[in-house]
């Protein structure tokens, strides 16, 4: 999906109470995985409650095009059958991931180390994202990317005829960098061991683990080392995709701050590698109950019953920055409605997300009336007790997160927040404005 359609404008108003039950799809990690371990395992996989995203079908459409079978088989259950290690066909058209990050970064890794080309593209967002940090541990196993002089998309990919096993440390707090080394290790004789310094989002471990790979991680003085056994034979899986918790982030947020909310959010994935959000929500003083937690398909999820909330502003503590990478837009609505200041440090990479998440929100916050200081690698958010003036308009930049923080924004603000261009929800949430209205939210299409 390279080209973009017309702009959606949008716009929500102040709304009555939100009540109910809001079942979230599935998580948009976990999702983006599912078919690519299904595409390079042998046998058939089976995953229900798959994200019906855009950017996952792209990473659908794309292993298909490298060989699997994929079909539909109902409502977010689908099938893969998998080419095996080392048994990716070489696409005969351009691989377009269309706006996932994820996407074409995992992809890129699980292709490098087989011996065929492919040319990878993506639309405005992702051909303005940097790809050199992925090339680059990738052409350390002998794979080399032909591109964009500024390492942009698009970009081919020349697998690596021998590949030799890597040793990498990476030097960002990414589960992409980490997932594209550990995939490309799969198809390398020998030992791949990529280390990092902050815990980032473990899934790819998690399910490399459950597809029948030998991985291993140990906290060590430098970080984590996660060392992967190459070329195992994966083994096909059935997997329950858990609801993401990133999506879950809008109705939670949006039920603290509209006056005399309470939503239940059935089975939300609570990793602690994504869990930050909810951590730091309830520092805030958010009336958030974790209610039947318990342990499905791996993963640890409850159900949160969210109440309307008074909060204060926290320093939000920097390491837990990984843990809620995707939620700084939606916190960032959240600190507005509440007491005093909400810091937010050592946020850099949110400028190299679907768009520059810090300018985005920081632009956006002062057309709706707030105050927000910025620097390169934090922001400041200065909140406003609930009374947040609302009524511009905001500029979204093909990034979902920050068009779904906005429109949240809108629910609880004196006059309607609008945004430019809600298009890009369908890449990762595309019930979004059903669930929200559906709750009682008065979203709407202009
Ligand atoms: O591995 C993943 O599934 C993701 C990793 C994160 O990106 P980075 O690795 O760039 O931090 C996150 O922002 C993205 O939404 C999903
Ligand atoms: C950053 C995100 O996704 P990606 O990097 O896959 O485009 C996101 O979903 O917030």
């Amino acid at each position: 999906m390279s080209g973009h359609g017309d702009p959606i404008p949008m716009t929500s108003r102040k709304s009555g109470p939100l009540r109910g039950t809001a079942v979230i799809p599935g998580d948009k990690s976990v999702s983006h995985r599912s078919f690519i371990l299904g595409a390079l395992s042998v046998g058939e996989t089976k995953i229900t409650g798959l994200l019906e995203g855009q950017d996952v079908l792209d990473t659908g459409k794309a292993m298909a095009a490298f060989g699997a079978e994929i079909t539909r088989t109902g409502d977010q259950a689908w099938s893969v059958h998998g080419v095996g290690v080392g048994g990716f066909a070489e696409p005969d058209d351009v691989i377009d991931c269309g706006n996932a990050g994820t996407g074409v970064r995992l992809i890129m890794g699980a292709m490098a180390t087989t011996p065929i080309n492919a040319t990878f593209t993506g639309d405005a967002s992702l051909r303005s994202r940097p790809m050199g940090r992925i090339t680059e541990p990738l052409s350390l196993f002998g794979a080399q990317a032909v591109g964009r002089q500024n390492g942009f998309l698009p970009l081919t990919m020349v697998g690596a005829k021998n590949p030799v096993p890597v040793r990498y440390t990476s030097p960002h707090a990414s589960a992409q960098i980490k997932s594209a080394v550990l995939l490309a290790g799969l198809n390398t004789p020998g030992e791949t061991v990529l280390i990092e310094k902050e815990a980032t989002r473990d899934h790819s471990e998690r399910m490399l683990r459950g597809f029948g790979a030998q991985i291993e991680t140990v906290k060590t003085d430098e970080g984590y080392e996660i060392t992967l056994q190459g070329q195992p034979e994966l083994k096909a899986q059935t997997i329950a995709v858990p609801r993401d918790p990133s999506s879950a982030a809008f109705p939670v947020c949006a039920a603290l701050i509209v006056e005399g909310s309470e939503v239940l959010l059935p089975n939300i994935g609570l990793n602690p590698t994504r869990a930050g959000l909810l951590d730091t929500l309830v520092e805030m003083g958010a009336d958030i109950a974790f209610e039947n937690r318990r342990e499905e398909g791996g993963e640890p999820v409850a159900d949160l019953r969210v109440k309307a909330s008074s909060l204060t502003g926290i320093e939000v503590p920097p390491a837990r920055a990984p843990s809620m990478i995707d939620e700084y837009p939606v916190l960032s609505v959240v600190a507005a409605f509440a007491k005093g200041k909400t810091v937010m440090r050592g946020i850099a990479e949110l400028r190299v997300k679907e768009c520059d998440r810090i300018d985005a929100m920081a632009r956006g916050l002062e057309a709706m009336g707030v105050t927000v200081e910025e620097g390169p690698d934090y922001m400041i958010v200065h909140g406003m007790e609930g009374e947040v003036p609302g009524g511009g308009t905001a500029k979204t930049f093909l990034d979902h997160r920050i068009a779904m923080s906005f429109l949240c924004l809108g629910l609880a603000s004196a006059k309607p927040a609008h945004v430019d261009d809600g298009g890009a929800i369908a890449t990762s949430f595309p019930i979004f404005e059903d669930l929200m209205n559906g709750l009682g939210a008065a979203i709407s299409r202009d």
